[in-house]
């Protein structure tokens, strides 16, 4: 394998000192970018960019020729990867987001339910492969899947963007069915995550970009327990090397404390919290990755330098030290953000952070 020329993201993630605050974004990857709206076009779809190893290196490496400033670069993928694999069928209607053909709400099809097979998931693994060998080493590559919660969502709800209706009924009413289809994602993703590890992800990130959406007992009883259980499943080195990992509950911040405890290294934070109240409420368990409103990118260059340096600032007030944060959206870059807004943000991290790592 060869050497990895910038490890400060992997660093950061286990708290250790850096130069600086690493930074990369979620959706780093995507139709801001204009490059991927061509690749898009040539591979069909974007379900046919994920599915094609080609494409997904391709697609991955775009913000990494664009922005030199990254510090990490992330799978092409999807999260719903894993439930298609199961058999639900995922397909996506232009400007809808994504569906499934079938949805997973009879009692029947819930005891049908199984993991799958991983083999169907190895455009995913070679993926992976291909992406690290075509990085050469320039910096961390992260895998990732969707939390059980998340997941189950889009299972039960059969699309996005509802207000979870169907699946919280279920968990009030069967909550053994919900239990059966979150245990046996969980036991999945787990799979699927080691596997992606094995194939040379050197971090792993969990999304449950829905858990926000659960009370606070539910989110215990329905999410969180699920993502310890997968923290605790997955392989802790590879390639002589700790592989981090983070889990990132949208709208979790009210939970932080509870979050700390299930074996992340570090939490994904939404813009919703303060990130120093944040880091003081976690204190030494986890490190921090966050905390800018997307939003922010559809400004211009001078508001986003003020909201970084606002951030950086901010983690660092208890101590003056910026260790333990790795700078990220609270949640995916929009499709409108201008390439050169991103550029500015990522500059801004650099020279603001500085400060905060002298030795
Ligand atoms: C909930 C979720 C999904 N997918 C994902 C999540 C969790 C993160 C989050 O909360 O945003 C995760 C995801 N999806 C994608 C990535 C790529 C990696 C990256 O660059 O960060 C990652 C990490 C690509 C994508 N996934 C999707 C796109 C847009 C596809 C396109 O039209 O080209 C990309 C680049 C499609 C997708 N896939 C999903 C949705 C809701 C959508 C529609 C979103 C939209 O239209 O903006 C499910």
């Amino acid at each position: 394998m060869t050497v990895l020329q910038n490890d400060t993201f992997l660093r950061a993630l286990m708290r250790e000192s850096t130069e600086y605050t690493p930074v990369w974004m979620m959706r780093q990857a995507g139709r801001y970018l204009p490059e991927y709206r061509d690749s898009r076009k040539h591979a069909g779809s974007f379900l046919q960019l994920c599915k094609s190893p080609n494409f997904a290196t391709e697609v991955t490496l775009q913000p990494l020729d664009r922005y030199p400033l990254l510090d990490a670069s992330i799978l092409f993928s999807d999260i719903l990867t894993v439930p298609d694999a199961m058999g639900l069928g995922l397909y996506f209607e232009e400007g809808e987001g994504p569906k499934f053909e079938r949805t997973l709400r009879e009692e029947a099809d819930i005891l049908k339910l199984a993991v799958p097979d991983m083999g169907s998931l190895q455009y995913v693994f070679d993926a992976v492969s291909q992406i690290r060998r075509t990085i050469n080493g320039r910096v961390p590559l992260i895998g990732f899947a969707g939390s059980p919660w998340t997941l189950a969502t889009y299972m039960v709800e059969g699309k996005g963007g509802t207000d979870f209706l169907t699946i919280k009924k279920m968990a009030y009413t069967r909550p053994d069915l919900l239990h059966r289809i979150l245990d046996i994602t969980a036991q999945a993703v787990t799979q699927y995550l080691n596997a992606q590890i094995a194939a040379g992800a050197q971090a792993v990130m969990v999304f449950d970009s829905w858990g926000g959406a659960l009370s606070h007992n539910a989110y215990r009883e329905f999410s969180l327990q699920y993502l310890e259980k997968i923290m605790h499943g997955l392989t802790r080195e590879h390639e002589g090397r700790i592989v981090p990992r983070i889990s990132f509950t949208k709208g979790g911040g009210l939970w932080l404390e509870a979050q700390a405890g299930i074996g992340a290294d570090a939490l994904g934070l939404d813009w919703a919290v303060d990130i120093g109240s944040a880091r003081a409420r976690v204190g030494e368990q986890v490190a921090l990755q966050g905390n800018l409103d997307p939003a922010i990118l559809l400004s211009t260059p001078a508001a986003i330098e003020k909201e970084v340096a606002s951030i950086l600032a901010s983690y660092a007030a208890v101590d003056g030290k910026g260790h333990g944060h790795v700078f990220n959206l609270g949640h995916g870059i929009t499709q409108w953000t201008p390439p050169e807004n991103a550029a500015a943000m990522l500059a801004a991290v650099r020279a603001y952070s500085l400060q905060y790592h002298v030795a």
